[in-house]
Parts: C-alpha cells; structure tokens; sequence
C-alpha cells in the first residue's frame, strides 16, 4: 500500500464534497479518479496534497525506498505515524510534497515569463528541501538541478524549447510542462488533474504518450473526463458520485457497473451502443487548442453538471 484513506471526508458548510471515503493505491499503480462534475475528484486530491484539511477521516502514505529518512523527517512524518507509514492527514502542501506527493493542475500552474527550462529548474530546486535556500551560491547544487531540469525535458519531449519563453508554448506543450515540474519534484506518487482538458486531438495524443511513459516508473491518480483514455491507460478506476465512492476496479468491471452507468456514463462502452456518455474521436478533433478548459471537456463527460 503507498497512499490509503480511511472515511476521508471533506464538508464545505452544508455541502459534503468528499463523503467517507474508504481508498487504497498500491505502488505502480495508474488508477483514474472519474464522476460528474462536482463530485469530488478536485477536492479528493486537495485532500492528499494539503491544500485542504479534512472534516473527518485519515490519509496514510508508505513512500518506497529505505532512504528516505530524511524526507521524512521533513514531511513531519512523526506524529501518528507508525513504523514507516506517515501519518499526512493535517500535512501541509510543503510537507505533503516533501513526502513524495506532487501534483499539475487543472488551471495552469506554471511562471509564463520564465523560459521552460527555468520552470522546471526551479521546481526541481525548490523541491530539495531547506538546504536549496541557503544564501549562498552552491554551484554544485544549481549544475545539478539544472542536468535534472534538461534530462525532464528530453522526457517530456520539450528539449528543443529549452529556452522558449514558457507563455509562447501551446496548450498541449504548456500541459506536458506541467507534468515536467511535478516529476521535478522526485515523486512517487503523481496526482495529475486533468491534464488533457482543452488539448487538440493530436495534443492529448502526446499527452497520454506522456502519461504512459510517466506511470512505467511512478504511482500515478488521473482525474480525466475523455473516457477512451481513462478506459484506455488505467490500471484501475475509482467513480466519485456526490463525494462517495460508488465504485472501485479495473477498467472492464467498472464500465459494466450499473450504478457507474447510471451516475456517469450514460451509456457509454454498453455493447451496441456508441459513446453517449464519453468523448467521441470527433468530438475531441473539434476542439481548439487553446478552448478554454470548460467546453468540450464539460460535454464530454456524462452526468449533472454544477
Ligand atoms: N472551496 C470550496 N468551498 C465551497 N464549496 C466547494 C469548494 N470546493 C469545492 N466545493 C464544492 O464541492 C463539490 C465538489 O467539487 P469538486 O471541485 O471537488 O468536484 P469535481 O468532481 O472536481 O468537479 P469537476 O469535474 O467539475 O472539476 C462541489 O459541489 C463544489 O461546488
């Protein structure tokens, strides 16, 4: 088990976004985080990350490696914590991510006027706790992040825009850097939320590429509305419905979930049927690189809209 929650529960006043939520990722595992819009899944990974505190339950997390001592040691892994599992449900985002928890997100998260390589050189110095903030200059130190940030890119398939000024990159592009920063954080756990939304057909082509390519070697949750991918590269797939795990299996057993269909699929992958309920090839081929994340990923998903 790397990452398990136990009756997570997130409340916002009257509002129950995330509802006792029993979960469990085992390491290597690419597992999708699916539901209507509004059910949870942003506030499911604010919860792992910190960003939010929860209103009831607990979050474990058992990074791999016996060297990470002092990782944990940063991450404040003391407090309710036993033998190596860390205890991070009051974790703040700093300490969540230096356990070994990164994130993109659904909205750009990158510094537009930096060039590409500084975005991930940064990320990948910030992410080396304390000692990346001393006054003075390690050169040592910076050749190292910067080797670390240069191999990220040929990984991401940015190389070539090493120095382009980040704002000038595509939609797809600015995606790809997203997850570029996050694995310069060393992750073992990678939480990406939507990383196709608002990429051209041949975007997300590159963008699963990258997806595929990052989860051979890290645990990885997606939240992604384009069903084909999330049918097409998970291990497993967790349905949220008004903040309760409705289901929770691989990608066969959870499209033939009749409580799945009802709340989120509409139909889609039912035998005789076409894709009522996910992104269509065509669908996805219509959209504008640049269309704002809300369109047509919103009237890809089935299900009750906010
Ligand atoms: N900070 C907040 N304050 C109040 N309510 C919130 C807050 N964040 C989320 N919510 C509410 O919690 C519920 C779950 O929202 P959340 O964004 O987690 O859903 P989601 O599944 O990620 O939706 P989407 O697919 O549209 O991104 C919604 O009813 C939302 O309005």
């Amino acid at each position: 088990m790397l990452l398990e929650t136990e009756g997570l529960t997130k409340r916002f006043g009257g509002i129950t976004a995330v509802d006792g939520v029993d979960f469990a990722l085992e390491t290597g595992e690419l597992c999708s985080i699916i539901g209507p819009n509004g059910a949870g899944k942003t506030t499911f990974f604010n919860l792992l990350t910190g960003v939010l505190e929860p209103s009831d339950g607990r979050i474990r997390f058992d990074p791999p490696g016996e060297g990470d001592g002092e990782r944990r040691a940063l991450a404040g892994g003391g407090s309710g914590s036993t033998d190596s599992v860390l205890d991070i449900t009051a974790a703040s985002p700093d300490e969540t991510a230096l356990a070994g928890i990164h994130r993109s997100y659904q909205i750009t998260n990158l510094f537009p006027t930096l060039s590409v390589l500084e975005n991930v050189r940064v990320a990948a110095q910030a992410s080396r706790g304390n000692d990346s903030w001393k006054l003075w200059r390690n050169v040592a130190d910076f050749e190292d992040h910067y080797a670390e940030a240069t191999r990220i890119l040929e990984r991401i398939g940015l190389a070539e825009e090493a120095e382009t000024v980040t704002e000038n990159l595509s939609h797809g592009e600015k995606r790809s850097l997203e997850i570029g920063v996050a694995l310069a954080g060393d992750p073992d756990l990678l939480l990406l939320d939507e990383p196709t939304a608002g990429v051209s057909s041949e975007g997300v082509d590159d963008v699963v590429a990258l997806i595929e390519d990052v989860a051979a070697d890290h645990s990885v949750m997606l939240i992604e509305h384009n069903m084909e991918v999330v049918m097409d590269i998970s291990d497993r797939i967790a349905v949220l419905h008004r903040g309760e795990l409705i289901a929770d299996g691989p990608p066969e057993d959870v499209r033939g979930d009749e409580a799945v269909q009802e709340a989120y699929l509409g139909g889609y992958g039912r035998e005789g049927s076409e894709a009522a309920g996910a992104d269509s090839e065509g669908d996805a081929a219509d959209r504008d690189e640049d269309a704002a994340a809300d369109g047509g990923r919103r009237a890809s998903a089935g299900g009750e809209s906010r």
